[in-house]
């Protein structure tokens, strides 16, 4: 029996030689161990067009001959002959995306310069076309030397033209190719660079573009700090832009409770509807504007294309704390609320990361924490300017959202190395194409949006804010007695105030706490009806929240308020979907535990450097 011939596929990761080796072999398979190391060894055979058997090897993806990874050093040396108990292939298949073409002619002519029988094959051209770029690969056959083919590996097109080109490669005139084969690296790129310019016939003005916009976005130093830019541009506009939206608001539930007050005989009702509906629930929805506003800026990113690359820079970074740039949408997805977010994590695929990604997922600034935020940051942070176009106000609501992410990577780290330790994954993404956002999608998405805000408020919000209003005004006070001190609600409070009190949390933020654990907005209702309910004027004015707040908090205590709500797992529809996802509650008890653990911490350190720099 005459030994089999072989042929190997080479090229850089993601080119598709495993796509195209799948499509030439079929079901002849064979998947073993390179002996000694654990990279997969695939073999199949195929037949050339004489009818001819040959073995084809699919190799790891490697960037250069010169091999970093184990995977790249049995590539080099399969490839080179030099793997013990290997045979050298006789011809070499390298496999190159067509839309990335200039990067991966510099490996792929490093192949071809061993001087071997080798049959390139331009891969992915359907993505080229889709991108406007539509390349010769006559041209690119004459400036490789080798003859070149275009195939689409998913969809098998371009096969049987393949099969010819590996079957006429033994006749290959190999004497041309050495010139090249001296060329070092710098040179090689600079070559890659021309013949790809060669190659392409034509490209579309827009993927000129693109492909610009790519290397200044997705670059290796500039992308982050451009992200993080957009990123404070966002919440600097959330503060500037709503706020006349917000006073119209809050004027009009001020002049609904007027009305209220005029309208109606003095009375339980009149309380209900003032106290509990338009003052709690008012003061919630009066930050609809900002919602709409944070989230006109997420959808656009997403439905620009930018999001995927953001998701791409965040892959080197979460790669630090063990994490994939798989968490990314699943953790972006937390900023809008982690229900979604946490679900979103079943397209991660090792477990230990998805249950990492579903621990820090409520770290994620969620918008039910916007309200509470900016209420107090309305009343506590001054509105000045810091510098240029900077708020002081943006400034803060973006340091709090940036210590919710660097808190949860902080965790992630910890967690992958106690708790969730294992092994790390790889991430491969498609980046989509830019577009201009659509505006008929942007606006459906804002509707709905407001919409899920909204009947948070007429459901959620409205039930714990009425029971805390029913709580709170019950027995009624004897003259002379605050309605807090002599309510139910105030015995509880004061239950808790004992725990809080170390903290800087006064008496009325210990009580918003608890009906807070339906939804974290419900702090903000619960602390507007509380004041309503307590206090003894009537004038509508005295009960606004804000100077309620302002005049019966300090500073520190409002910053511990604001460290505690960055960390603190203040809903239970969140821990219910942890429950379900991680099937048991050892999981999310774990969660709440160290996630109140904390809040406390985190609280307590803010009220005590506070107190003692004199704030
Ligand atoms: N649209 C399109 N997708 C392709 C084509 N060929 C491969 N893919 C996809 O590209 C991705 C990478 O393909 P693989 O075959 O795994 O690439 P590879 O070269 O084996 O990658 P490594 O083994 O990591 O070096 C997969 O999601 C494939 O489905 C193609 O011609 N067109
Ligand atoms: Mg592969």
């Amino acid at each position: 029996m005459t030994l089999m011939r072989t042929a190997a596929l080479v090229g850089n990761p993601n080119a598709g030689k495993s796509a195209l080796f799948n499509a030439l072999t079929g079901a002849r398979q064979k998947i073993a161990n390179y002996p000694g190391v654990t990279v997969e060894r695939k073999s199949g055979r195929m037949a050339l067009s004489s009818g001819e058997p040959i073995e084809l090897i699919d190799l790891p993806g490697s960037y250069s001959l010169d091999a970093a990874s184990p995977d790249e050093v049995v590539t080099r040396q399969v490839v080179l002959g030099e793997f013990p108990g290997e045979a050298t292939p006789e011809m070499l298949v390298v496999v190159i995306d067509a839309a990335n073409l200039q990067q991966h002619l510099v490996f792929a002519q490093e192949v071809i310069a061993l001087g071997r029988p080798t049959v390139v094959a331009l891969n992915m051209i359907d993505l080229a076309e889709r991108d406007g770029l539509a390349i010769d690969p006559e041209a690119l056959a004459a400036s490789l030397g080798v003859p070149v083919v275009s195939t689409v590996a998913v969809r098998k097109r371009g096969l049987e033209a393949l099969i010819e080109a590996m079957s006429g490669a033994h006749d290959q005139d190999l004497s041309a190719r050495h010139e090249v084969s001296a060329l070092t690296l710098p040179e090689r790129r600079l070559s890659a660079r021309n013949i790809a310019k060669g190659a392409i016939l034509s490209e579309s003005p827009e993927h000129r573009l693109h492909t610009h916009l790519d290397k200044i976005l997705l670059h290796r130093w500039f992308g982050p700090p451009i992200l993080f830019a957009l990123l404070f541009v966002i919440f600097q506009a959330v503060f500037a832009w709503a706020t006349p939206f917000a006073d119209a608001l809050d004027a009009g539930i001020g002049v609904l409770i007027g009305l209220a007050q005029s309208a109606l005989p003095e009375g339980i009702i009149r309380d209900f509807l003032t106290e509990g509906v338009l003052t709690g629930v008012g003061s919630v929805v009066v930050f609809l504007p900002q919602i709409v506003i944070l989230f006109a800026f997420i959808l656009a990113m997403e439905q620009s294309g930018y999001m995927a690359r953001a998701a791409f820079i965040m892959d080197r970074m979460m790669a630090a704390v063990g994490l994939s740039g798989r968490s990314f949408i699943p953790l972006l997805s937390s900023f809008a609320c982690a229900i979604p977010g946490i679900m979103a994590t079943r397209a991660i695929a090792d477990p230990k990361d998805r249950l990492t990604t579903i621990l820090i997922a409520p770290m994620m600034t969620c918008s039910a924490r916007l309200p509470v935020y900016a209420v107090i940051i309305a009343a506590f942070i001054p509105s000045t300017t810091v510098g240029p176009g900077i708020g002081l106000q943006g400034l803060v609501l973006f340091a709090l959202y940036v210590s919710g992410i660097i808190g949860a990577m902080l965790v992630a780290l910890v967690l992958r190395r106690t708790v969730t330790k294992g092994g790390e994954s790889g991430f491969i993404m498609e980046l989509p194409r830019y577009q201009m956002p659509p505006l008929r999608d942007l606006a459906i998405g804002l509707w709905q949006r407001a919409w899920v805000f909204l009947r948070r408020a007429g459901t959620i919000i409205f039930a714990a804010t009425i029971a805390l209003w029913v709580l709170l005004s019950f027995p009624k006070a004897e003259a002379g007695e605050s309605q807090l001190d002599a309510s139910i609600a105030g015995h509880v409070a004061d239950g808790l105030h004992t725990v809080m009190a170390p903290i800087g949390f006064n008496r009325e933020i210990s009580l918003a706490l608890i009906p807070a654990m339906a939804a974290r907005e419900v702090a903000v209702s619960a602390l507007a009806t509380t004041y309503a309910v307590d206090s003894d004027d009537e004038e509508e004015e005295a009960n606004r929240l804000i100077p309620r707040l302002q005049a019966g908090w300090t500073l520190p205590t409002a910053l511990a308020f604001l460290a505690w709500f960055v960390f603190a797992p203040q809903c239970l529809s969140t821990i219910a979907v942890a429950r379900r996802e991680t099937n048991g509650w050892k999981w999310p008890a774990f969660m709440l535990a160290y996630l109140f653990g904390l809040a406390y911490l985190f609280a307590g350190i803010t009220y005590w450097s506070a107190v003692a720099l004199g704030l």
